[in-house]
C-alpha cells in the first residue's frame, strides 16, 4: 500500500475530530511529503480537520496537544528586538525567501474569543491553505503568533498554559510591537504578503488602516470574509434571479466580518451605478445593543448605546429597534447574514419571519466554528419549507428534504485568501486594494456552474479548489497590473502561464515507497 493511502486510512481511523487533527499534525512533522500529498488529493475530506471548525478546538487546547509547533512566537518581551527575534526563530531557509506570513495575536480566534498563545493553531492552519489551495511552496510560508498576553482568566490560571502570563498589552506598547514586526516584514517585501488573522475588533480595524497602503497585507476576517460572503450573495441571486441593487441586507453582528462584508457589498452596488450614500443604506447592522442607527450617534450621553468607529458609516436615519425580530419587521431584509458568534440566534421565529416576507430568503449563518453558527442547515431548510438560499461559515452535512437531496454551501474563506495572497506575491503588489477583493468575489461567483447552483452550492466544488485558486490568482494579477499596483516580472507575457509555472505541486510518491 502506498504511504499516502496508508496515511489516509490512519486519518480515517482516528475517531474524534481532534484526534484526526493531531494525526495530521504529527504526519506533517514526520513526513511532510506524504502530508501535503494527502491534503492536496483529498482537500474536501481533510480540510475541516486541519482548518475550521476543528482548528478552533485545537487552539482551545493547544498547549496540551502532542504536536510540534510549526510557527514562530514573538512575545511582548521581545519589544525592542522583534525583528531580530523573528529572523532568529524562523527557519534559516526563509532568510531570503519568505512569500507569506499569517499572523495573529490570538485575541479573537474564530468566534471563540481570546485564546492567547493558543492562537498559534489558527496561523498554522491558515498558512497550509496557501500551499494546498493556491500553490505557494510550504517552505516559503511562515505562521506567526504575537503573544502579548491574554485576558482569558482560565488560561492564566491553567498551570499547563505556555503563553505569557500577563494581561494583554494595549495602547502604545502594543502598537510598537506590531510596528516592529511589520517593519521587519518590509525587508522581505514587496514579493511577500502579510495576512492578519483573528485579531480583536479594535486592533484589527486600526492595524489594517495603518498598514494597508504602506505594504502588501490584508485582514482575512474583514476582507477575505467579505469577498467570500459577497460571492455567496451574488451566486444566491443567480439562483433566485434577483438583482443585487434590489436587496436589503441585515447583518446580525457588527464586528470585523459584518462591517467588511457591508463595505464590499456597498462597493459592488456603487459599481452597479448607485451613489455611495444609497449603497451604504442597503446594509443594516444589529449589534448587542440593538439596531445600529443615527439615534445612537446622536445620543453619546448614553454610553451603553455608543457606537465604535467602524459602525458609524452604517448608522442610518431609521428608528431604533431593540431586537432581531423587530428589526426584520421594520427593515424587511431580503438577505440575513449572521456574524454574531451567537449560537442559535436565528431561531425558528426569525427564520420563519424571513420566509414569510421572501419567496427565497437568503440566510447566511457565517459564525465559526459550528458551535457558534446562528442556525444549522437543517433548521434553515425545515423552517423555510425548503425555500432558503443558504451559506454557512462552518460545514454542514447535506440532507434529504421532501425526497430531494439538498446541499449546503460553505462560505469558506479558503476559496479566496490564498489566491489573493499568491497574486499579491507574484505581481509584487505594493498594496492589496478592495478592488481586488471585489473582482475576486465576482469571478468566484461566475465560476460556479448552473448545475452547482441548482444543487444549492453557491461556490465551485471544493475538490476543484486548486483550479479555482489558479484562475483567481491569474485574474487578480491582471487586475493588479492594470491598476498599477503590481507589475509583470521581466520576461513574463501571460499571467495564466506565469501562475502555472509558479504553482507548487506536491512531490509525487516515489516508487520506493510504493
Ligand atoms: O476560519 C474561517 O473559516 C473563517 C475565519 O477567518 C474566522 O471565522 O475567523
Ligand atoms: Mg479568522
Amino acid at each position: 500500500m502506498s504511504a499516502t493511502l496508508s496515511a489516509l486510512n490512519g486519518f480515517r481511523a482516528a475517531s474524534r475530530a481532534i484526534d484526526k487533527y493531531v494525526f495530521l499534525r504529527q504526519l506533517q512533522h514526520e513526513d511532510a511529503g506524504v502530508f501535503y500529498r494527502l491534503l492536496v488529493n483529498n482537500a474536501m475530506e481533510i480540510m475541516p480537520y486541519v482548518y475550521t471548525p476543528t482548528v478552533g478546538e485545537a487552539c482551545q487546547t493547544y498547549h496540551t496537544l502532542p504536536i510540534a509547533q510549526q510557527g514562530v512566537y514573538i512575545t511582548a518581551d521581545d519589544k525592542g528586538r522583534v525583528g531580530e527575534a523573528l529572523r532568529s526563530r524562523a527557519p534559516p531557509s526563509l532568510a531570503n525567501d519568505l512569500k507569506v506570513a499569517v499572523v495573529t495575536d490570538g485575541e479573537r480566534i474564530l468566534g471563540l474569543g481570546d485564546l492567547g498563545a493558543g492562537g498559534m493553531g489558527i496561523a498554522e492552519g491558515k498558512i497550509l491553505l496557501y500551499s494546498v489551495c493556491a500553490g505557494i511552496r510550504p517552505n516559503q510560508c511562515l505562521p506567526v503568533c504575537i503573544d502579548v498576553g491574554t485576558d482569558n482568566k482560565s488560561l492564566l490560571e491553567d498551570p499547563m498554559y505556555k503563553g505569557l502570563r500577563r494581561e494583554r498589552l494595549r495602547g502604545r506598547e502594543y502598537d510598537e510591537v506590531v510596528e516592529e514586526f511589520m517593519s521587519e516584514m518590509r525587508s522581505w517585501q514587496p514579493r511577500c504578503l502579510v495576512q492578519f488573522e483573528d485579531f480583536g475588533n479594535t486592533n484589527a480595524f486600526r492595524i489594517l488602516e495603518r498598514y494597508r497602503h504602506r505594504q502588501p497585507c490584508f485582514n482575512d476576517d474583514i476582507q477575505g470574509t467579505a469577498c467570500i460572503a459577497l460571492a455567496g450573495v451574488l451566486s444566491g441571486l443567480r439562483t433566485t434571479g434577483a438583482d443585487l441593487t434590489e436587496q436589503r441586507i441585515l447583518f446580525y453582528g457588527a464586528g470585523e466580518a459584518g462591517v467588511g462584508i457591508g463595505e464590499l457589498i456597498a462597493m459592488a452596488l456603487e459599481k452597479r451605478g448607485m451613489s455611495h450614500h444609497d449603497a451604504i443604506n442597503r446594509c443594516y447592522f444589529m449589534d448587542s445593543k440593538g439596531l445600529v442607527c443615527k439615534q445612537r450617534l446622536d445620543a453619546p450621553q448614553t454610553p451603553k448605546h455608543a457606537l465604535q468607529p467602524h459602525k458609524v458609516a452604517f448608522a442610518h436615519d431609521v428608528p431604533y429597534e431593540p431586537d432581531l425580530l423587530s428589526a426584520i419587521d421594520a427593515i424587511k431584509p431580503t438577505v440575513l447574514i449572521g456574524v454574531s458568534t451567537i449560537h442559535g440566534a436565528f431561531d425558528e421565529r426569525v427564520v420563519r419571519k424571513m420566509a414569510a416576507i421572501n419567496p427565497r430568503p437568503v440566510i447566511m449563518p457565517l459564525s465559526n466554528p459550528t458551535s457558534k453558527a446562528e442556525c444549522t442547515f437543517e433548521q434553515a431548510v425545515t423552517w423555510t419549507e425548503g425555500r432558503v438560499v443558504f451559506a454557512s461559515g462552518s460545514p454542514f452535512p447535506a440532507m434529504t428534504y421532501r425526497g430531494k437531496t439538498l446541499h449546503p454551501a460553505q462560505a469558506n474563506n479558503a476559496y479566496v485568501f490564498p489566491a489573493l495572497g499568491h497574486a499579491a506575491v507574484l505581481a509584487g503588489a505594493r498594496e492589496v486594494s478592495d478592488d481586488a477583493f471585489l473582482a475576486a468575489a465576482e469571478a468566484l461567483s461566475a465560476m460556479t456552474t448552473e448545475a452547482e447552483l441548482a444543487a444549492g452550492k453557491l461556490f465551485p466544488d471544493f475538490d476543484s479548489i486548486r483550479e479555482v485558486s489558479h484562475d483567481l490568482t491569474a485574474r487578480v494579477c491582471e487586475l493588479m497590473e492594470r491598476d498599477g499596483q503590481g507589475v509583470k516580472p521581466a520576461g513574463v507575457t501571460d499571467w495564466k502561464k506565469y501562475v502555472d509555472s509558479q504553482f507548487w505541486e506536491p512531490e509525487p510518491e516515489t516508487p520506493s515507497k510504493l
